[in-house]
């Protein structure tokens, strides 16, 4: 089996979720401290690491390639022999992928490196918190500012083989959400003795599903999701509070105002229908995914000569990527990588096709050695 397919499995095992990415961490260490070191110097940042191969040209640029090193807290139902360790996390974002696709580059360039240096960042909690943003304003990060930037993201719906990207708008601003209601709780028999938050909650989503519908002009794009309602203890208690997660995504800036204002309108209309309390929080916004315009077009180029490489240029998507801090303060792009698979990102089947591994590290490999 090839090396690479080897170590996906492997970090498959093993998925950790933001800023506990621990095992991954030191798997990527012991891998990287088997590569030649002449030319590498590796710094850690909380559970990520970076990894700068030195150029060997005379008047070298920084070009940066990124992978996020994180999972998600999902029961894996794949059956695979190789699947997740870690009961109730698995890698269904193919950050597993992104990882080892890494690796087979960084070993390409760790033994020949080329004239520009090239800076591999393993970021953490891709899927949330989010470590973009902070990895870029570490001292680490500083020391080793690039001048262009790029990564990939698997995608389910593209066959193994293609490659899928666009100018400018890749994906969307996104702001997670989070929605506390408390009332009173009693017995289910004495309801006009409580506040009972289950129903509350229940139409508070379901105003919710109204803001994308009634308050958004139809030729922009939002959602509103709520991923998550936790609520109640039995069935003959009536539940004292109720919580709410959930992410809203916009093209458009403005756009995620109203969506912000709307949440925060309908919340207050629940307070006063139910008599209770709702307490609104936005979460850890992402920046949009903004491909630069010319370095986009270069990579299509080149790609589009590739062989084995079937470059298409795609539609946006309200997926979110915290790669867009990287890519608002740094030239660059992010593109798609086909691995075929029935099931999509973010759910418990998605099994990726492992031969996009070793054809997308040749491509990418020669591509920085194109630049
Ligand atoms: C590519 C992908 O699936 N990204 C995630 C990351 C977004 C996290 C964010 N904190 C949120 O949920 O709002 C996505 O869900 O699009």
């Amino acid at each position: 089996m090839n090396k690479f397919i080897e170590i996906r499995r492997d970090l498959h095992k093993i998925p950790e979720v933001g800023y506990q990415e621990y095992k991954t961490q030191s798997y990527l260490l012991q891998y990287i401290d088997t590569l030649p070191q002449e030319n590498l110097s590796v710094k850690t940042w909380e559970t990520g690491i970076f990894v700068l191969v030195n150029g060997k040209g005379n008047n070298p640029k920084t070009l940066a390639y990124r992978t996020d090193i994180d999972g998600l807290p999902i029961a894996e139902q794949t059956g695979l022999s190789f699947s997740s360790e870690h009961q109730g996390f698995m890698h269904a974002c193919g950050h597993d992928f992104h990882m080892s696709i890494a690796l087979g580059v960084l070993t390409a360039l760790a033994s020949q490196p080329i004239d520009h240096h090239v800076l591999f960042i393993f970021q953490p909690a891709e899927e949330g918190p989010g470590g973009a943003a902070r990895m870029l304003q570490s001292d680490e990060m500083k020391a080793w500012m690039p001048d262009e930037i790029m990564g990939l993201h698997i995608a389910p719906e593209y066959q193994a083989g293609v490659l899928a990207v666009k100018k400018g708008l890749l994906f969307a601003n996104t702001s997670e959400l989070k929605i506390v209601l408390t009332g009173k709780g009693g017995h289910a028999a004495y309801p006009h003795k409580t506040k009972d938050m289950i129903v509350a909650g229940a139409h508070l989503i379901t105003q919710l599903q109204s803001i994308v519908s009634r308050s958004i002009d139809p030729l922009n794009s939002a959602v509103v999701t709520v991923g998550k309602l936790e609520a109640g203890t039995i069935g003959n208690i009536i539940a004292e509070t109720a919580e709410l997660n959930g992410t809203m995504r916009s093209l458009d800036p403005e756009v995620m105002e109203t969506l912000k204002t709307r949440v925060k309108a309908i919340s207050n209309g629940i307070a006063l229908a139910f008599d209770c309390e709702v307490k609104v929080e936005f979460n850890q916004p992402y920046y949009m995914v903004y491909n630069d315009h010319q370095l986009t077009e270069d990579f299509m180029s080149f790609a589009s000569g590739y062989n084995g490489i079937d470059c298409i240029e795609c539609e946006k998507a309200m997926t979110g990527e915290d790669f867009g801090y990287f890519l608002k303060e740094i030239p660059g792009f992010m593109f798609w990588l086909g691995v075929g698979s029935e099931y999509g990102l973010h759910h418990a089947k998605l099994n990726p096709d492992e031969k996009a591994i070793e054809p997308a590290i040749t491509f990418i490999t020669d591509y920085l050695r194109s630049k």
